[in-house]
């Protein structure tokens, strides 16, 4: 970039070339340009053109920026050399940056005069004197006038051109001057004039990011705005939206806006492909289903000296949250993330990751790149040019293929050291729940984290020797041991417990008696951990005040004596064998299933399967380790799931964990079966997009869904975990698998795209052909599969963007020797009778895998 250097000894200015990472601090002006007037860069680097209005323009900015103590500042008519078009190219790519970037945007308005208005002002005010002495009218105060400067403020041309929008926008402070260089206000000082004016959001005004309204709300800030050339309208809403774009001056507006929107969708669809979960949604889900966030509750946090640390000093980069189960991590992270949006720079991003060890989307580490990356590109969609460069090539598969890692911790690298990055918080929760890569993750934490000085680390988890090894060798970084602070976690489990016991006095009418023998036994047995008094009041909820005495006490402290009373209560049930399995289930899923999906995997009472009351009612009888929330079931918290897996397996899983994940197989395949057929949703046309697909209102995969994605998982986890026949029949010709896909393959994989969940089918038919090449002895079963994995990999890209394509251009171009073409042919549209001729075997691309 080159910046302008004041030389008021000479009275003129230098050009002075810097390097992105390494600008200083600069001032940029902010004008409109008169043709013939303006002062060009050989002009300048020739020391003429100082009788030109732009040159009064120059200098006004220097001084400008020489008054706020800044030796460099940028002026667009001098700055950029406009006759080398890769300079300008680049330039325009830039602006918006650098207006970004820029310490001070000063906006030069050249129509807009005081000195005159004030004459006007006094001579208008005068006036009305004269006049009423000579009515013989005493005159009648009127109300206070605004200055007449801001009629023409209104009315400025600046107001009305294209490439000020983002001028307005991208700075912080942008500072109005008049043609006689007095200061009229600044952008907050004058918001509702200018959002008057321009009808441009208050929030906008105020800095917030731009990716927060839509494309076509972005298109509209430029409707009645106009620029020299036609094609410059698109061309300057390049950094509004965040794209890049070739220039090609001459095309006319309406080329340049179809390329524009091209762009703009390109870019919506790599982050739409890049998004796994938003973790912006996780984090509500998660603090609605642990009862919501008490501020009192996490306070002290901010007060800590080691945070403060962690805070304010640079060289701290990483703090590490350790705590024991309970101990209230989750809920911290949750307080912080909530404090650092208030108090850290507008131009700083924030993004965050909650890993779940009960949720298979977001229990590994390429998950917890992926959330956070989307989080990055979504504050400040530039950065996504380091996700393009890849995805453009390769497409979705580069964020879920075997190398998916090294791609992904190579973008967030590249993403972290970009010079327009200004600053980061980077926050990851429970490590511990990481279940697959985690010591890859926490090398890249402990390698990143010494990389970029601007981005500043919170992890979290459990006391933990594997993850202490590893962050224990990051130099820059304070620890927060929560045991270590015992004193302010138990304030503040005191403070939960006096919310929890005002809640369950309202709920349930107790005396003060009751409420304060409740509150006396939490505090005594709670032990600074959150999670103990959650729990108990969980219990307490649906119990009557004359019985809540004697049931809090009955409650031993420790979180493991409280899983155990519950487990004695469980087994005490009056439907313990349907609890059993309910919760048997619940364990063994991948991800949290739904109240529709439950019958599909769990034998219920015959009159419950489609009514949500009976089904909520039922999961309320198998006690407190389960939770339903918005539908979904979920096991209370991990540590009663790990308890669980450890002290009641054999109760739990009679038949063996194993047996359970055949079960939940061969369930999912008979639910399956009568769902799986061709155009469920009734799309009708091949060519219907996934993105404008909507559920029906009685959806026919409802039920299906997890069965639908995960059977596949199931099958291998069975053979994985059990010491059973290794050739056992469902995997042998003419046994469930093969009937399955003989049968139902197509169907399936509609479903998958209907679903949004081809990826994962990949993988498992991957997994699968796998598992029958070491488990079965059926070899014309495993050429089947080897045919189906072929066919998947081929058309996938077709069938998840179009799911009726299965049956056509998926048929069509399939080679002529494939097992699914033949098996499903009848599926192929019959009014195509010129059909593309293809070869006898799969292509030798994809057959090398590198499809
Ligand atoms: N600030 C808070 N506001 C409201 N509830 C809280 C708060 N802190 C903790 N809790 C309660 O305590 C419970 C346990 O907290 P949390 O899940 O955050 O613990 P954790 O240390 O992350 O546990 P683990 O590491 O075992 O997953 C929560 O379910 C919630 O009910």
């Amino acid at each position: 970039m080159r910046l302008l250097q004041y030389k008021p000894d000479s009275d003129g200015f230098e050009l002075v070339t810097f390097r992105t990472n390494d600008l200083p601090s600069y001032a940029i002006l902010s004008h409109t340009w008169t043709a013939g007037q303006e002062v060009t860069y050989d002009e300048l680097r020739a020391g003429i053109g100082k009788g030109k209005a732009g040159y009064a323009k120059i200098r006004f900015c220097g001084e400008r920026a020489a008054h706020d103590s800044l030796q460099y500042f940028w002026v667009d008519t001098c700055c950029i050399n406009k006759s080398n078009p890769a300079e300008l190219q680049e330039a325009i790519a830039s602006m918006f940056y650098w207006y970004r970037r820029a310490v001070k945007c000063y906006v030069y308005l050249a129509d807009v005069i005081i000195e005159n208005t004030r004459a006007q002002n006094i001579w208008k005010s005068k006036s009305i004197i004269w006049k009423s002495i000579w009515n013989n009218q005493i005159p009648v105060p009127k109300e206070p006038q605004e200055p007449v400067w801001k009629q023409a403020f209104r009315k400025s041309r600046w107001f009305t051109r294209g490439w000020t929008l983002q001028e307005l926008l991208a700075p912080a402070s942008v500072e109005f001057f008049s043609r006689e260089g007095r200061q009229l206000g600044d952008k907050l000082s004058l918001e509702e004039e200018i959002h008057l004016i321009t009808g441009l959001p208050r929030i906008a005004l105020q800095g917030g990011h731009l990716s927060q309204f839509s494309v076509t709300e972005r298109f509209r800030w430029v409707e009645l705005r106009k620029t020299r050339y036609d094609e410059d309208l698109a061309y300057s809403l390049l950094g509004i939206f965040n794209v890049d774009l070739p220039l090609r001056y001459g095309e006319g507006k309406v080329n340049a806006f179809e390329r524009l929107e091209n762009e703009i969708y390109k870019l919506e669809k790599c982050i739409q492909d890049l998004h796994l979960t938003d973790p912006r949604d996780d984090k509500k889900r998660i603090e609605k289903a642990k009862g919501g966030l008490l501020r009192d509750a996490y306070r002290w946090i901010l007060e800590n000296p080691n945070f403060q640390q962690w805070r304010s000093d640079q060289e701290s980069r990483l703090l590490w949250i350790n705590g024991d189960t309970g101990k209230g991590k989750t809920m911290l992270l949750c307080g912080i993330i909530n404090e650092l949006s208030k108090s850290i720079a507008k131009t700083a991003l924030l993004s965050y990751f909650f890993c779940q060890a009960t949720n298979s989307q977001i229990d590994n580490a390429t998950a917890v790149l992926r959330g956070l990356i989307y989080m990055l590109v979504k504050q400040q969609p530039s950065l996504a040019s380091h996700l393009r460069t890849k995805y453009d090539h390769t497409g979705k598969a580069i964020f879920e293929d075997a190398n998916a890692w090294i791609a992904l911790s190579e973008i967030l690298t590249n993403i972290l050291q970009d010079p327009r990055l200004d600053s980061a918080y980077i926050l990851i929760d429970a490590l511990d729940e990481c279940l697959v890569d985690l010591p890859e993750l926490l090398t890249f934490v402990v390698n990143v984290s010494s990389q970029s000085p601007c981005v500043k680390w919170i992890v979290s988890g459990r006391n933990w020797p594997s993850i202490a090894r590893d962050l224990d060798t990051v130099t820059q970084k304070v620890r927060l041991c929560l045991e270590l602070n015992a004193q302010s976690i138990s304030a503040a489990v005191a403070t939960f417990i006096q919310f929890q016991v005002n809640w369950l006095t309202k709920r349930n009418e107790y005396g003060s008696d009751v409420q304060d023998a409740v509150y006396q036994h939490l505090l005594l047995n709670a032990n600074g951990t959150f999670l103990f008094v959650a729990l108990v009041c969980k219990e307490l909820a649906d119990v009557s005040e004359w019985d809540a005495e004697e049931v809090v006490r009955a409650f031993p402290p420790g979180l493991d004596s409280l899983y155990k009373r519950m487990l004695d209560q469980f087994y005490n049930l009056k439907h313990t064998e349907l609890c059993k399995s309910i919760l048997a289930t619940v364990l063994t899923v991948l991800r949290p299933i739904t109240l529709d999906e439950l019958p599909s995997l769990v034998d219920m009472p015959p009159r419950s399967s489609r009514n949500y009351k009976a089904l909520e009612e039922i999961i309320r009888l198998c006690g407190s380790f389960l939770i339903v929330q918005e539908r979904i079931i979920s096991i209370v918290h991990q540590s009663a799931k790990d308890y669980l897996l450890k002290e009641a397996s054999d109760e739990i899983f009679p038949a063996g964990l194993a047996e359970m994940h055949y079960s939940i197989m061969s369930k999912s395949l008979r639910t399956l079966s009568p769902t799986l057929q061709r155009d469920m949703y009734s799309l009708r046309a091949l060519g219907y997009p996934i993105d404008k697909v909507k559920k029906p209102e009685s959806d026919p995969l409802a039920k299906s869904r997890y069965a639908c994605v995960f059977w596949i998982d199931h099958l291998s986890d069975w053979f994985t975990k059990s010491g059973a026949d290794p050739y056992h029949g469902d995997l042998q010709a003419g046994g469930t698998v093969e009937v399955f896909i003989k049968e139902k393959y197509l169907y399936w994989l509609e479903a998958l795209s209907l679903c949004k969940s081809m990826s994962e089918g990949v993988v498992s038919v991957e997994k699968l052909e796998a598992l029958l090449k070491v488990r079965a002895d059926a070899p014309e079963l495993l050429k089947l599969v080897h045919d189906a994995r072929r066919f998947i990999l081929y058309h996938k890209v077709a069938i998840e963007n179009n799911p009726l394509q299965a049956y056509a251009s998926a048929l069509m171009f399939s080679p002529t020797s494939s097992l699914i073409r033949k098996l499903f042919r009848h599926e192929e549209p019959a009014w195509i009778t010129i059909r593309p001729a293809i070869g006898d075997e799969w292509s030798a691309c994809l057959a090398t895998g590198k499809f």
